[in-house]
């Protein structure tokens, strides 16, 4: 048995693909990028790791990789993110996050990929009735995205039955904060996600920060989500990825803390790292927004032995703050020079 895989990391130029990345390399695996650039940028690939730019739609071009570099392992980070862009453009989703990903499906079973470790999303519950959400939570997504996304993962659960495929589908809440270390951080420029665009308003990157809706069945009206840490999520890769590999079989998980923040709470924690109050407005509720997403988060543990070492929403926004303020002044001398 072959413990250190080579790692086709599709999309590993994106946000989390590339904390992925660095965990992979600090574990020892051997690890290949494939990406077609459309969200993700060639600076978020470490020296040293080969990055293929390509869309997973060419499926060719994916088995060419796959054989070329002998991978035996697949995490498949690449698709399309946006939720309320996903109410707009639901064909774009079902393209990019269903289709594309039967089409991976498809090239890793015919070439013999043993391992197949899934982005998936707590989108995929929906509005759940009860709380917190374990993985046995009916899955009823209410936007385009969560649906997309499901759909991959009852592709991936009757491929492994068929073919014997090793599946993990890891289930993501809201993540955030960027490497501590500061090698990596979300570049996207058009982010959309609350910590984001609350520590580009914190730096002046934009005008203020809108709070969409205020009158949900929360108690301060505003949305809870439960944030984790990029770099738990990555180190959770490599656990589900060591427990592939040793044990085979499917593996399905929420990746989060298992506590909620409303986007009230996250500014306020936003505040006090920066030390005075942020540009907020009130604005309406987003198209496809659950009220509340907060898991279990048993399993995971259970499961991997995983142990979260950055959970604190401080870390989160201070590692943030960080990523955002470096990025600014690189792109400030890059326009100067
Ligand atoms: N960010 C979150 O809070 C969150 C939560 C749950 C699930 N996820 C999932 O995690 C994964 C990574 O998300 P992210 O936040 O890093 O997003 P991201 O946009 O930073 O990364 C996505 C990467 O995939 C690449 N990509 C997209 N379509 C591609 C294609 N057809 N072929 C090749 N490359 C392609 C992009 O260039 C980018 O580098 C996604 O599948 C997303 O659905 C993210
Ligand atoms: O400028 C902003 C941005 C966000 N929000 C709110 O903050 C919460 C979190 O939003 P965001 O950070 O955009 O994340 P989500 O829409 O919850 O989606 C993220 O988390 C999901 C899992 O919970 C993933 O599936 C998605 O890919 C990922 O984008 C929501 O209530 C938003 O309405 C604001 O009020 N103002």
């Amino acid at each position: 048995m072959d413990e250190t895989p080579v790692v086709l990391v599709t999309g590993g130029a994106g946000y989390i693909g590339s904390h992925a990345v660095l965990a992979l390399q600090d574990a020892g695996f051997p690890v290949v990028v494939f990406d077609n650039l459309s969200t993700g940028i060639r600076s978020a690939v470490p020296d040293g790791v080969p990055l293929i730019e390509g869309d997973i739609a060419d499926t060719e071009h994916v088995a060419e990789v796959i054989r070329g570099f002998q991978v035996g392992a697949i995490m498949h980070f690449a698709g399309s993110i946006v939720v309320s862009e996903s109410v707009e453009k639901p064909l774009k989703y079902y393209r990019n996050n269903t289709q594309n990903s039967l089409g991976l499906i498809e090239t890793c079973v015919r070439l013999g990929v043993k391992h197949f470790i899934f982005s998936s999303t707590a989108a995929v519950y929906g509005e759940p009735e009860a709380y917190p959400i374990d993985e046995e939570s009916p899955t009823r997504p209410i936007n385009p995205y969560g649906q997309s996304k499901l759909m991959t993962e009852h592709m991936l659960r009757d491929a492994s039955a068929a073919h014997g495929l090793n599946t993990g589908i890891l289930r993501y809440f809201n993540v955030a904060g960027a490497d501590p270390a500061g090698r990596a951080g979300q570049n996207t420029p058009a982010a959309t996600h609350l910590i984001k665009v609350a520590v580009q308003a914190a730096l002046g990157l934009r005008p203020a920060i809108s709070v969409f809706g205020t009158d949900y069945d929360t108690p301060d009206g505003t949305c809870i989500r439960d944030y984790i840490h990029v770099s738990d999520l990555a180190d959770a890769h490599v656990l589900a990825l060591r427990h592939l590999v040793g044990k085979g079989g499917n593996l399905l998980v929420n990746c989060a803390y298992g506590r909620g923040f409303s986007v009230r709470e996250v500014l306020k924690a936003v505040e006090k790292v920066i030390g005075r109050p942020l540009p907020v407005d009130d604005a309406p509720r987003r198209a496809g927004d659950p009220p509340a997403l907060v898991a279990k988060a048993d399993r995971i543990h259970g499961l991997l032995g995983w142990k979260p070492a950055h959970g604190s929403l401080e870390e989160m926004v201070e590692t943030a703050l960080a990523w955002e303020r470096r990025s600014a002044e690189e792109s400030k001398a890059r326009r100067a020079s």
